[in-house]
């Protein structure tokens, strides 16, 4: 139940305020309303073109918290509506984006629209309402890292100085024009930099967020069951999908790219620090991330295979993955972050927040519940039909 005696990190009680989330409908948003939900008095108006990820938040009417969250089925592209909600609200949360590599350099247009173009009404319309926006920007606005351009044997690649990747000192690395791969993180930077501006220029309160692979139940879709069968989700997703099928799990060039993952229920936390402490969290950006979870792309889809074994009962297949080519997987202008740590100390010292799960037990529970989700109806989908007499 929604306590009404929380108090920030400053031990003053919280009041109650009203979040404008934009892109609320998505695997992040999903999180957050629940955690707003179940824990917080704080009222949601939630925002997105579709509902399914929070369905379970909005119906029966009966639910606790009824009254506090009410969903508003809206393009942020085309709609008037827009600027009313933001003026409702205390706080505006930015998810709203196009944020799968398999579209970056296959629909650059709409990525580059949906992470810069769309987003400028929303930093405006706080800007001028004089209203706190928390925008969510991404860990690819790092690129690549320093060290990736030094010969493969130079001690100074095992020098956390040319890898880790901090906020205030880090440059931003990005390929060449063609490889539109970086048209999203260009985009992402971008608007981080406009907001920026706004800050220092227009006096907006802003928090960034830069989430480093956030994973865990509701990630994306699986293809064909509750998305298009020739889309192509985010990782997590593609070996789950693959898991669940009984397929080899694809290593884009060969899965030598490596990745931190944090569970999407550690880092809601720190979002919920971040909201609930607006002035520890405003004109900041947040690396948000485990450094602690560090694997290979390799070692992930070894350990979603022993972890999928586990819970749902099937031995594993004799030959559990293979290598693909990222042209063949991606198609042309694909590329790729090499390595990908984030810097804790910004978020340390403003909101003491630290990552709590393991890759083991975070991979644990999002595969019990992919199983439990997906396998019956990946069963039925790809069953025979019945012999008609
Ligand atoms: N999940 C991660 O690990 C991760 C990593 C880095 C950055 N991010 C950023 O976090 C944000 C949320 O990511 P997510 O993983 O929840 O993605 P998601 O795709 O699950 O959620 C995005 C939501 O925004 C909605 N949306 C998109 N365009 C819209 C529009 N024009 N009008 C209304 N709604 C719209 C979508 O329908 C979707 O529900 C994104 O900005 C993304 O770039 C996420
Ligand atoms: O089936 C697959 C899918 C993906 N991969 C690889 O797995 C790695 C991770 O891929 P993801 O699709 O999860 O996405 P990335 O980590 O590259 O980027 C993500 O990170 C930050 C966010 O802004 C976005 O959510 C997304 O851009 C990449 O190296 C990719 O090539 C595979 O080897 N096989």
């Amino acid at each position: 139940m929604a306590s009404s005696n929380r108090v920030d990190l400053g031990g003053n009680p919280i009041k109650p305020i009203t979040i404008c989330m934009i892109g609320a409908g998505g695997f992040i948003g999903s999180h957050l309303c629940e955690k707003l939900m179940a824990e917080t008095p704080h009222k949601v108006l939630a925002l997105d073109v579709y509902n399914d990820k929070i369905k379970h938040l909005l119906e029966p009417d009966t639910l606790p918290w009824a009254d506090r969250i009410q969903f508003h089925r809206l393009n942020i592209k085309n709609d008037s509506r827009l600027e009313s909600l933001i003026r409702m609200a205390d706080l505006t949360i930015n998810l709203a984006a196009i944020c799968t590599p398999a579209d970056y350099n296959t629909r650059p247009l709409d990525t580059i629209y949906s992470n810069f173009i769309d987003a400028i009404p929303v930093v405006k319309y706080c800007s001028g309402n004089n209203k706190r926006l928390i925008h969510f920007s991404t860990c690819e606005v790092y690129g690549k890292t320093i060290g990736s351009f030094l010969p493969k044997d130079s001690p100074l690649r095992q020098d956390p100085s040319y890898y880790v990747l901090s906020e205030d000192t880090s440059p931003c690395i990005f390929g060449p024009i063609e490889k539109q791969r970086w048209s999203y993180a260009c985009a992402k930077q971008l608007i981080e930099r406009l907001i920026y501006a706004e800050g220092a220029e227009n006096g907006l309160d802003f928090t960034i967020v830069r989430p480093f692979n956030w994973i865990g139940p509701r990630m994306d879709f699986i293809p064909g069951i509750d998305g298009p069968s020739e889309g192509v989700p985010r990782v997590l997703a593609c070996f789950s999908n693959n898991l669940l099928r009984r397929e080899p799990l694809k290593l884009v060039d060969g899965g030598q790219s490596q990745r931190t993952f944090v569970y999407i229920k550690d880092a809601i936390e720190a979002v919920l620090l971040m909201i609930e402490n607006p002035s520890r969290s405003n004109g900041q950006i947040f690396n948000v991330g485990n450094p602690n979870n560090e694997v290979t792309v390799k070692q992930l889809a070894e350990m979603m295979t022993e972890v999928y074994a586990k819970v749902s009962g099937e031995p594993s297949l004799e030959t559990p993955t293979i290598d693909i080519s990222s042209e063949e997987f991606y198609g042309v202008g694909y590329d790729d972050s090499d390595k990908r740590i984030p810097d804790m100390t910004i978020i340390n010292r403003q909101l003491g927040w630290n990552p709590k799960t393991s890759l083991w037990d975070l991979l644990e529970s999002t595969l019990t519940y992919q199983h439990r989700t997906y396998a019956e109806a990946i069963k039925q989908a790809t069953a025979k039909p019945a012999a008609s007499s």
